[in-house]
């Protein structure tokens, strides 16, 4: 397994470890991890008794470290960071689970325990993904255990004393410390050395695939036929046809698919061999179908699906058809292809948001994407609707068009910015964590709209000043975008044209989203506007930069140092 590009999922996060323990740090930063260590004060009092298992121990300890300092950090300054990191060691033998020594004796009497068998360590590991949305702060779980047999040699009193007296023992679980002098006492091992240090590196990489990089669809076995468990049909599993005649037959799915691949060749052929089916083309199949789900998403975005359910769900599709005002049958399979489409949770109580929904469908909130969805289902939709003629004719087909009138023109600006700022929302810590910018002073977000990555960047770096410029009647918007009296420290808006309009003076450059709009010699044109306002750097001065984020959220941001 190739491990950075995993450890490279959690680079543009932030990172906390919350432990004090010296070797968690170190395996963690040689695996090339950026984190800040934040030391959890929860103390290690559970009882051991309720517990099933000595993981089982272990896995909670790790977790209420980790949800303490998540919530801690929440409290401080109302951000969690993105992911806070737990573990817990511990040694057991016997059924007996061993922490850290409590004084000299103590590390004496689990030596002699240990002295000449083997022993389990179990390292138990939280990792949590926080969200801190409207000053709630919301967590994700992810829990793992990694067990690794250690056995000790038969061992003099003198030589335990001696490693007593050395002071090792102290802080280590057990009371030995496997990757210094207490490495002399250990005859064997099975299992993960890194484990018994600490830290289980290798089960956390693993997991990390997991939950960053799902395996494709086609390489995940089938499930058994026999083992999929019996579903209620479309019909009986939504309550949307009560009280509504015409909703015609019911079906397993959006479209009729009955949600099954469709068989194979049929039997051996006439050799008597069965033939290898050709691969199923599920990806292929995703991509004709694709529309129907982002029209269904935008559908039910426009008609306030998940804001009713986040504020009154759970509700059945009848009481969500007469809040939206929709026919019950309509509502009833929207709500169900929302249910498959992984936005909605179904139960016996009715139709709920998932995490998800109320996160980023809902139209409030910092996360929201709302906007986002309507500029893609109103502008977006109907241009690509236009896809084959633009591609037949060329671009001339766009400029044909008839003029807008100005105030559907000024609709249509608030649109895009609502759907900027939704999405910069969502990025903006990530572009601006990407690099360390705390050389520079000043900085100049080019077509910054409502300044949403220009306030992250001024939170980030306390000597930075922010200037974002874009078009008059963009600028014109902006307050309406945060909330009354709003007055940013650091940042102000300048307007104007960055094809016409002299630049503001600045250190760094910033362009998000901006290049993939124009042509190339467009491009160009403002590449070299920029260029031209740059002044020449110094070896000891700052020196100038460009940040384009046009390449997305994901993908590290190109730079351009001049
Ligand atoms: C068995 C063994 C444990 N240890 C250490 C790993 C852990 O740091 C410690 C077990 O105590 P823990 O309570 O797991 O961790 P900690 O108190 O050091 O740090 P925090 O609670 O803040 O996360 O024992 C070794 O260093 N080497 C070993 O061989």
């Amino acid at each position: 397994m190739v491990l950075s590009p995993v450890i490279g999922k959690l680079l543009h996060k932030r990172v906390v470890l919350a432990s004090a323990s010296p070797r968690r740090r170190e395996i963690l930063s040689q695996a090339g991890l950026r984190f800040e260590v934040v030391p959890s004060r929860f103390k290690e009092k559970l009882d051991k008794a309720a517990f099933p298992t000595p993981y089982a121990y272990a896995i909670e300890t790790a977790k209420q470290k980790a949800l303490e300092v998540a919530s801690r950090m929440h409290q401080k300054d109302l951000r969690a960071p993105d992911v806070v990191i737990g573990a817990d060691t511990i040694v057991t033998i016997g059924g007996l689970i061993l922490e850290k020594p409590a004084d000299k004796q103590d590390a004496y009497r689990m030596l002699s325990r240990l002295n000449g068998k083997e022993h389990s360590v179990f390292t138990g590991v939280a990792i949590i993904h926080c969200c801190s949305e409207d000053g709630q702060l919301d967590m994700d779980v992810c829990e793992f255990h990694e067990e690794t047999m250690v056995k000790f040699s038969e061992l003099s009193e003198d030589l335990l004393w001696e490693y007593i007296d050395s002071g090792e023992p102290m802080d280590k679980a057990g009371g030995y410390g496997i990757q210094a002098l207490g490495g002399m006492l250990v005859e064997c091992v099975r299992g993960d050395f890194l484990n018994v240090v600490g830290f289980p590196l290798n089960h956390f990489c693993k997991k990390l695939v997991e939950l960053y990089c799902p395996p494709r669809r086609e390489d995940v076995q089938r499930v058994k036929h026999e083992s999929i468990p019996a579903v209620d049909t479309f019909e009986i599993a939504s309550d949307a046809a009560q009280g509504d005649e015409g909703c015609g037959p019911s079906r397993a799915g959006v479209d009729g698919h009955s949600g099954q691949a469709p068989a194979g060749p049929q039997g051996p052929d006439t050799n008597g061999l069965v033939e290898n089916p050709p691969p199923f083309p599920s990806d292929l199949l995703d991509l004709i179908d694709g529309f129907k789900a982002s029209k269904a998403l935008f559908t039910a975005c426009k008609l306030k699906v998940f804001d009713v359910l986040k504020e009154e769900g759970p509700l059945k599709a009848v009481d969500v058809a007469r809040k939206i005002n929709a026919s019950v049958c309509g509502t009833g399979r929207l709500l169900d292809v929302c249910v498959a489409l992984g936005l909605l949770e179904k139960t016996d109580t009715g139709y709920g948001n998932t995490r998800l929904a109320s996160r980023h469908l809902a139209s409030e909130g910092a996360c929201s994407l709302h906007g986002f969805v309507a500029y893609h289902d109103e502008h977006a939709w109907t241009v690509f609707t236009d896809l084959e003629s633009a591609v037949r004719q060329g671009p001339q087909a766009a400029a044909g068009r008839p003029e807008e009138d100005p105030s559907q023109s000024r609709d249509r600006r608030l649109r895009f910015m609502r759907a900027m700022h939704g999405l910069t929302q969502l990025t903006a810590r990530q572009v601006a964590t990407a690099f360390d910018l705390s050389r520079f002073t000043s900085a100049c977000d080019l077509g910054g709209c409502t300044g949403a990555l220009a306030r992250e960047l001024a939170r980030e770096y306390p000597r930075l000043k922010v200037t974002v410029f874009d078009l008059p009647e963009v600028i014109e918007h902006v307050s309406s975008f945060h909330p009354e009296g709003w007055q940013p420290e650091r940042l102000h808006f300048v307007p104007g044209d960055f094809f016409k309009d002299d630049l503001p003076d600045a250190q760094l450059y910033v362009l998000s989203r901006i290049l993939h709009d124009w042509a190339d010699d467009r491009v160009h044109e403002l590449l070299s506007r920029v260029s031209r306002s740059c002044k020449p750097g110094t070896f000891t001065g700052p020196r100038r930069m460009m940040l384009n984020d046009d390449l997305g959220p994901v993908a590290p941001p190109q730079r351009v140092v001049t």
